[in-house]
Order: structure tokens, then C-alpha cells, then sequence
């Protein structure tokens, strides 16, 4: 993994480009876009979908995660990535000019995320939480490459993506590709993110059926 270290982000996140082979994007949307509508839930600017349980203070009461998208979680977990197996996936849709506003994920979940990314690039924005105007930074994020971001990027910025139809990278961009010529507009498709984490508190409650 240290090799793939973004060294001049603040904290520790790792970045691979093509961590998936173009086979393995298809088959995982192939399986995203397979299940029941009532699986997804629209948000105004976004649709998700959220596997494993639901995260609760109280405990999340889990449940099965398909074996498509395992597969998918034991192929980040044999990076040696997380200290907890990871027991849940958000799965979000963005359309072009779709985007997620700035904001902390919260205390349910542990230190370590990692996202795949299929379909299309987008570009992930940190900010200071104590200047929530500027983007402090910002990771461009290709289909097929994982992020994994572990401490404090989670807890001390907040993160979010615009919502543009594309995306024209600068010097706030920590790993602008080599081959990227500066003022050069990247068009924007559907892009779909697998967040991949460990809730700690799981409860240990099984949901009687038929009674
Ligand atoms: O799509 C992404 O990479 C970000 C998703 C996100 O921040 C969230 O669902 O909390
Ligand atoms: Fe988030």
C-alpha cells in the first residue's frame, strides 16, 4: 500500500488507479443495476443504495451482503486495509451535475473508508471544518481506482462533490494524472461509488419473523 500514499495529502489516504480490471467494473454494475427498484432510494441529487444493515446508534442489525459485492469487499480487505472486516456498503448513483454537499460522515462508522469507483471520474473535495467555503483539497478519482482514507481526512474535513456536468482539475488537486493537460474540461458520466466501511456497533438482536 505505501506505494500507492498520496504524500501530499494531510493524512493518510492511498490511491489506486486501476485497482479494478474493466471486466470486474462491468460485472459489479451489471449487479448494481440488477437488483429490485425498491432497493435504491432516490435522493434529490443522487440515488444509494445501502447494504449490510442500517447504521443505528443503538447497533446496526446486520444483514447478508450479496456474494457480488464480497467479492468486491474481500478484494480491498486483502490489501490489509482495514483492522475490522468491513460490514457495510453505500452505494451511490450521480448523474452528471449530481453531487453530494460537504458534510462529515459521522461517528457510527470506523477510521478506515474505502471507495471504488465505476463508471466515470469525479473529483472528491476536502474542506477545513472550520472554513467550509474553499476546498482545502481535492482527489480526482478515476472508474475502476480505490481510495482508501484512514484517521483524521474523515474526521477533520468534510468532504463533498460538486454538482457540474465536468470537471477541470488544478493545483488544489493532489494527484492530477501525469498525462492531464492543465485547463483540459473532463466530461462527466454516471458514476457509481461503493463506500466501503465497518460500523462498529452491531447488534446482536435477530428481527423475529412471524410471530
Ligand atoms: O460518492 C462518494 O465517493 C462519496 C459518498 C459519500 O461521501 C457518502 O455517501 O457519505
Ligand atoms: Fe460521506
Amino acid at each position: 500500500m505505501e506505494i500507492h500514499r498520496l504524500e501530499k495529502c494531510p493524512s493518510s489516504a492511498y490511491y489506486i488507479k486501476d485497482f479494478l480490471t474493466v471486466e470486474e467494473e462491468e460485472f459489479l454494475l451489471k449487479n448494481v443495476y440488477n437488483v429490485p427498484q425498491t432497493k435504491w432510494t432516490q435522493l434529490l441529487r443522487r440515488r444509494l443504495q445501502n447494504w449490510g444493515g442500517v447504521p443505528h446508534p443503538n447497533g446496526m442489525i446486520p444483514e447478508t451482503i450479496p456474494q457480488w459485492l464480497q467479492t468486491c469487499i474481500d478484494k480491498v480487505v486483502a490489501l490489509n486495509t482495514f483492522c475490522d472486516a468491513p460490514n457495510h456498503v453505500l452505494i451511490n448513483e450521480y448523474k452528471p451535475n449530481e453531487g453530494i454537499m460537504p458534510h462529515l460522515d459521522g461517528p457510527l462508522y470506523s477510521s478506515t473508508i474505502a471507495t471504488v469507483n465505476l463508471g466515470s471520474h469525479t473529483v472528491l473535495n476536502f474542506y477545513d471544518s472550520n472554513d467550509r467555503e474553499k476546498v482545502s483539497f481535492s482527489l480526482f478519482l478515476e472508474p475502476r481506482s480505490l481510495l482508501v482514507q484512514q484517521g483524521n481526512i474523515y474526521e477533520t474535513y468534510l468532504h463533498g462533490i460538486d454538482e457540474k456536468y465536468e470537471d477541470i482539475l488544478d493545483n488544489s488537486t493532489l494527484n492530477v494524472p501525469s498525462n492531464y493537460q492543465m485547463n483540459q474540461s473532463l466530461k462527466r458520466g454516471t458514476r457509481v461509488s461503493l463506500t466501503i466501511r465497518r460500523v462498529q456497533k452491531v447488534s446482536k438482536l435477530k428481527i423475529k419473523l412471524g410471530r
